[in-house]
């Protein structure tokens, strides 16, 4: 049995392969994340980002490398089984709700995912209270809309409750992709401390993708920056603890 909840060893992805266009984008990975890490994850537009959180959500997989989820092998097992295990929200308020579905059904199939579907939408009455309570969380409205389609919340809104349906069930592994870019500033300041408030209270392991290097450095434990593939910096602990604004952009130079 591993210490890690996660490891990833030796992780290259190709993409064009064979054609002059052939570029590698993730090139020989190895991360090794601890149960309850709560990761920022930085670098430049195309540093490989979004691809290295594909590798591990199973919609990517690697040319080379393998992939433990607490010891089991994760690395050729679709992304469909790896939803079991791993939660991802998006950039894109769009993505990971159904739009015609309301709050309250979308928290309830979040709630009841693995089983069959006949099944999931049973005795939504039973939970609205505690869907209730989950979405009062924060001041936006969105716990007086359980029973409104999803298709008519506002970005925060939307944001919020992908979020709350991404942890609603405890996931092993919490991925997020710049999940507040494309909120205003107060909505996504609150929206990351309600990120920050879960995972430190459920003790939850993340990976969060950010271009804000404060917010980088003010939440979770340790960060690890990407740069054109390669990870140039991977810190916790009080070495991060001393790491300034500036510290970090030394890392941003094009290699
Ligand atoms: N399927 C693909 N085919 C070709 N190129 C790809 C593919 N997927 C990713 N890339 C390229 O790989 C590189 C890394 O992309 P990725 O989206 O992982 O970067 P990122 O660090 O998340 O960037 P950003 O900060 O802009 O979101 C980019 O140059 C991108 O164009």
């Amino acid at each position: 049995m591993t210490d890690h909840i996660l490891e990833l060893h030796d992780i290259i992805t190709t993409v064009n392969a064979g054609n002059n266009e052939e570029k590698q984008i993730l090139k020989n990975l190895n991360i090794d994340i601890d149960s309850g890490d709560f990761i920022t994850l930085l670098g430049t537009n195309g540093a490989g980002k979004s691809t290295l959180l594909n590798v591990i959500n199973g919609s990517l997989f690697p040319n080379q490398g393998t992939i433990k989820l607490n010891g089991l092998d994760l690395t050729t097992l679709t992304e469909s089984k790896r939803a079991k295990y791993i939660a991802q929200v998006f950039q894109d308020p769009k993505l990971g709700t159904a739009p015609r579905m309301t709050v309250a059904e979308n928290l309830l199939l979040a709630f009841k995912r693995g089983q069959k579907r006949t099944l999931r939408l049973r005795n939504l009455h039973k939970h609205m209270l505690s869907f209730k309570q989950l979405t009062a969380q924060l001041p936006n409205g969105l716990s007086n809309l359980l029973n409104t389609p999803t298709g008519n919340l506002s970005g925060g809104q939307r944001q919020t409750l992908s979020f709350l349906m991404a942890t609603i069930n405890h996931p092993e592994i919490l991925l997020l992709d710049e999940h507040t870019a494309a909120l205003d500033p107060n909505t996504a300041q609150q929206l990351l401390e309600l990120t920050n408030k879960i995972i430190t209270q459920e003790k939850l392991t993340c990976i969060m993708i950010t271009h804000q290097l404060k917010d980088a450095l003010k939440f979770g434990n340790r960060t690890i920056i990407l740069n054109a593939g390669n990870i140039v910096l991977d810190i916790k602990g009080d070495a991060r603890h001393q790491l300034t604004e500036t510290d970090i952009l030394k890392y941003f130079t094009d290699i």
